[in-house]
């Protein structure tokens, strides 16, 4: 399953805290004439005995940190813990009377101050309870346990009755609890007692209650040496509305609510122990068999958690070895914070226990812990489920999304790079193709103008402007195009007015000829869209830059061009033809009139002359008549012939104008192919693209499904391997097996020719044999012998400084006798030489002391290198190579 990222945030990882705790040399240990073979390096938490030098989180007592400063250092930062939902563990180890019940606070009484960590745990708890109950709710047990020879009993049994400061015998010896593992690899303890406290002063009465049954005895080390494990547990549960408020605990109500729960063994282990030193035998002896094997246990467990390279290969914690191992399960490479105290004593007789006890805890310092915050197991279930439903909802819309599996998306990733590449590359093409098309767009736009400028010609030709006055308008061109239009059809208009109104055949010709007045409108109208084509261009411009617009701009733009053309055929067409017909009608009917004209003059030249032969007055009136008639008729014929030639002209001037038009459309084929070609190779482009693309994509499949193959062929040779290294190493060791039982076989058969010739049963491999057990036997008597030795001069020395204490109290005495004698019967001189005398007798007995000090210390380091487990390996590969 996996972890939410709130139960990731809220794992923490660390070491084993270690502290050590040097307590003062005690009376025993001063009677016995011990000195102080423990220093700390002021002012840094290391600790050197003798050769050896160790490192540590912090160390209390000898010339290290005062010990008061223990609890704000190694027990408040784990009681904050607990009050955010982490599990904390506090354990204390060291040698029988090396001072862990005294750290602990284990044998509370409740009477005076007998001080230790957990009454101030139990003070501290309570108080952060105080301050926090308006918003938490809180609900407090605890626990009491101990491990006794193997077995597991409730210190808070009810039944075990206590009136004060002993335990009331049970009628029935007392039950040991039964341990259950849980689904996790935990355990748990089938019907402890778990009691409910309200109070500070009702825990204590739990703590002392437990402290007065749990088992206690005499050893030679100390005398009231603690002959089992005990846990005290501290459960806090505590539970946050989240809006502030709170509610009752048994509530299974979680939304809103954070519900901790949080654990805090202290932990007081028995005392490590070397029988003979302790002096324990028949029941005490047994006992600390049992401790031992639990210690042992514990040392295992440190040493395969402590070591990194074992923990890195998944080894095997032998936590299931012992009953007090699975207890600190959680606390050793588990789920809590832990911080281990070792306890030790300064003495130079402790001195081979200090070391080893300075080895364990150093070993401890390497494991590495995983403390969780502890959730109530409905809201984590709701927390994760509710983060599953996140993931699935991310998972969910990634499928929608038409998206991969997560596995390609590092492909998918590579691919978008690529196409992210390419997209930039063509989006500097289509800027390029862009700049074409804005050429293009303006040569259009050029074309336009060029072919309004026509139109306006033909018609201010039409008009009947003359060539001169085209030309002079040209030059004020330059005004803005479109004011420049309607200020050409107004021109138009007020021409037609007026060649309606002066020429009347011209006024029929206009009022019956609409393709004119179509022309105007239409340049009304060309004017119109032309502003609406440029509004057009200016929001295109706006969108060419998508790839996909510039198609659509460029359809546009044929679109409009294709229209162009349309409209300029359709006025070149009906123009001209028109035009054609009108000119050749108005020629002919011109034609008809000057015929007409021409034939009535002649009919008048005709009456005229026949007229010039009368000359009575009528005649001479009608003759007047005529001639007046003769010259309006020349003058009209005259006119006639101007309006014949103007019509002439206006039909070269059109000839002109359908070149030019001519030249337009030409231009606008010539944009129009232009644009062909730009859509071709923008078509020819985004093929080679999409082919590239297409091959690109074949290839990346074609290296996944190679990847697939290489990947699982890779798989198969890696198993074929291992199983060929497992053949091998069978193979390898049955073929050792075969030497080593083929070598026994000749060497029996050789020793059993040899003994069958020389009559001697042993043979030169037995003879080694026995060579070195007789060695090691020999080393073993050594040790024995040295020990004895040690124990001996220990003994000597405890009664030399006893004999010293007891000399010097009778010095003492008899110079106090001395003094009280009166002068008379003693000179000053004779008293003086008599204390001297004594004196120097002390000092004889003192320098005695000295010298057994020394022979003790040096039987020590003997003891040492005999039963030093170099010296002892060194012994077994001598045996084993003589073997
Ligand atoms: N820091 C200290 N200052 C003064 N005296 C101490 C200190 N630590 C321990 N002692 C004394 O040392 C003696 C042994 O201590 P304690 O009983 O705590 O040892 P222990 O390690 O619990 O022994 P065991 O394993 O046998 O139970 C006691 O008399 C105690 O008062």
């Amino acid at each position: 399953m996996m972890e939410s990222s709130e139960e990731a945030k809220a794992l923490h990882k660390d070491c084993v805290k270690v502290a050590v705790n040097v307590r003062p040399l005690v009376t025993t240990e001063l009677l016995m004439g011990c000195t102080d073979c423990v220093t700390v390096v002021p002012g840094e938490p290391q600790v050197h005995i003798g050769a050896h030098a160790f490192t540590f989180d912090h160390v209390y007592g000898s010339s290290g940190s005062l010990y008061s400063s223990i609890f704000e250092e190694c027990v408040l930062p784990l009681i904050d813990a607990l009050f955010h939902g982490y599990n904390a563990t506090i354990f204390a180890y060291g040698q029988t009377g090396s001072g862990k019940t005294y750290t602990m606070g284990t044998n509370y009484t409740g009477e005076g101050d007998s001080g230790g960590i957990i009454p101030e745990v139990m003070d501290m708890i309570f108080r952060k309870i105080d301050a926090m109950k308006d918003t938490t709710e809180f609900l407090v047990r605890v626990s009491f346990i101990e491990i006794f020879k193997e077995e597991v009993f409730d210190l808070l049994d009810p039944q075990s009755r206590t009136d004060g400061t002993s335990v009331v015998k049970p009628a029935v010896p007392r039950a040991p609890i039964q341990i259950r593992e849980t689904a996790n690899g935990g355990i748990t303890l089938a019907g402890v007692t778990e009691a409910e406290v309200k109070s500070k002063e009702e825990m204590a009465s739990y703590l002392t209650r437990g402290s007065i049954c749990r088992a206690t005895g005499s050893t030679n080390m100390n005398n009231q040496s603690s002959r089992s494990h005990a846990i005290f547990t501290i459960y806090v549960e505590q539970k946050k509305a989240n809006n502030g408020s709170c509610s009752g605990m048994g509530n299974n109500e979680v939304a809103g609510e954070d519900i901790l729960f949080a654990k805090f063994h202290l932990v007081d282990l028995a005392g490590s122990e070397r029988a003979k030193r302790t002096g324990a035998d028949g029941i005490r002896l047994k006992e600390g068999i049992h401790i031992n094997r639990g210690l042992l246990a514990l040392g295992n467990v440190i040493s395969a958690l402590g070591d990194e390279k074992k923990r890195k290969d998944g080894g095997h914690v032998p936590y299931r070895d012992s009953k007090l191992t699975p207890f600190l399960w959680d606390s050793l490479g588990g789920n809590s914070k832990t911080v281990m105290i070792a306890c030790i004593s300064p003495a130079d007789s402790n001195a081979e226990e200090t070391i080893n006890t300075l080895k364990y805890a150093n070993r401890a310092r390497n494991i590495q812990n995983k403390a969780v915050i502890n959730r109530d197991p409905v809201a984590a279930e709701m927390q994760r489920m509710r983060s599953q439903l996140e993931q699935l909802q991310a998972e969910l819309q990634f499928c929608r999304g038409g998206g991969a599996p997560f596995e390609e998306l590092q492909v998918l990733r590579h691919k978008i790079s690529l196409l992210e590449a390419s997209n930039a590359d063509l989006r500097q093409e289509l800027k390029e193709r862009q700049d074409i098309c804005e050429h293009l767009k303006q040569c259009a736009f050029d074309a336009q103008v060029e072919k309004d400028k026509l139109i306006l010609k033909i018609e201010s030709a039409r008009s009947g402007t003359s060539w001169d006055e085209i030309d002079e308008m040209e030059k004020i061109k330059d005004l803005d195009l479109t004011n420049g239009y309607i200020k050409k059809i107004q021109e138009l208009e007020a021409e037609l007015l007026r060649v309606r109104s002066s020429s009347r055949p011209c006024g029929n010709y206009l009022m019956n000829c609409p393709a004119l007045v179509d022309m105007a409108s239409g340049c009304i109208e060309r004017t119109l869209d032309f502003s609406m084509e440029v509004e057009e261009d200016e929001k295109e411009r706006e969108h060419s830059m998508l790839q996909d617009q510039i198609d659509k701009e460029l359809r546009e733009l044929d679109k409009r061009l294709e229209q162009k053309e349309a409209e300029m055929k359709q006025f070149a067409k009906s123009d001209t033809a028109f035009l054609k017909q009108h000119y050749e009608k108005k020629l002919l009917e011109l034609e008809q009139e000057k015929k007409l004209l021409m034939k009535e003059i002649e009919d008048l030249r005709f009456n005229l002359s026949s007229l010039s032969y009368t000359s009575d007055e009528s005649a001479e009136k009608l003759k007047a008549d005529y001639i007046q008639k003769l010259n309006m008729l020349e003058t009209q014929v005259s006119e006639l012939k101007k309006k014949q030639e103007a019509q002439a002209q206006l039909l070269r001037q059109k000839q002109k104008s359908d070149e030019a038009s001519k030249r337009l459309q030409e231009e606008i084929q010539r944009i129009k192919s232009q644009k062909v070609q730009l859509q071709h190779k923008m078509k020819q482009d985004s093929e080679q693209f999409r082919s590239w693309k297409a091959s690109r994509e074949k290839e990346v499949l074609q290296l996944k499904k190679e990847g697939r193959r290489n990947e699982y062929e890779m798989h198969k040779l890696l198993a074929l391997n291992q199983r060929q290294k497992m053949v091998l190493q069978r193979k390898t060791e049955e073929a050792a097996l075969a030497t080593k039982r083929l070598k026994e076989l000749l060497e029996v058969k050789k020793s059993s020719r040899e003994a069958s010739a020389t009559g001697n049963a042993n043979g030169p491999g037995i003879q080694a044999l026995v060579h070195a057990i007789e060695h090691e036997l020999e080393v073993t008597l050594r040790v024995h012998e040295v020990r004895s030795e040690y124990d001996r001069q220990m003994q000597e020395r405890a009664a030399m400084a006893k004999e010293v204490s007891r000399l010097k109290e009778e010095s003492e005495m008899l110079k106090r006798k001395i003094i009280s004698e009166s002068p008379q019967t003693m000179s000053p001189s004779a008293r003086n030489s008599r204390i001297l005398a004594l004196e120097t007798m002390l000092k004889t007995s003192s320098g005695a002391l000295v010298s057994m000090a020394s022979q003790l210390s040096e039987a020590e380091e003997r003891e040492r290198v005999f039963s030093g487990r170099g010296r002892w390996n060194q012994v077994r590969s001598l045996a084993k190579q003589k073997i």
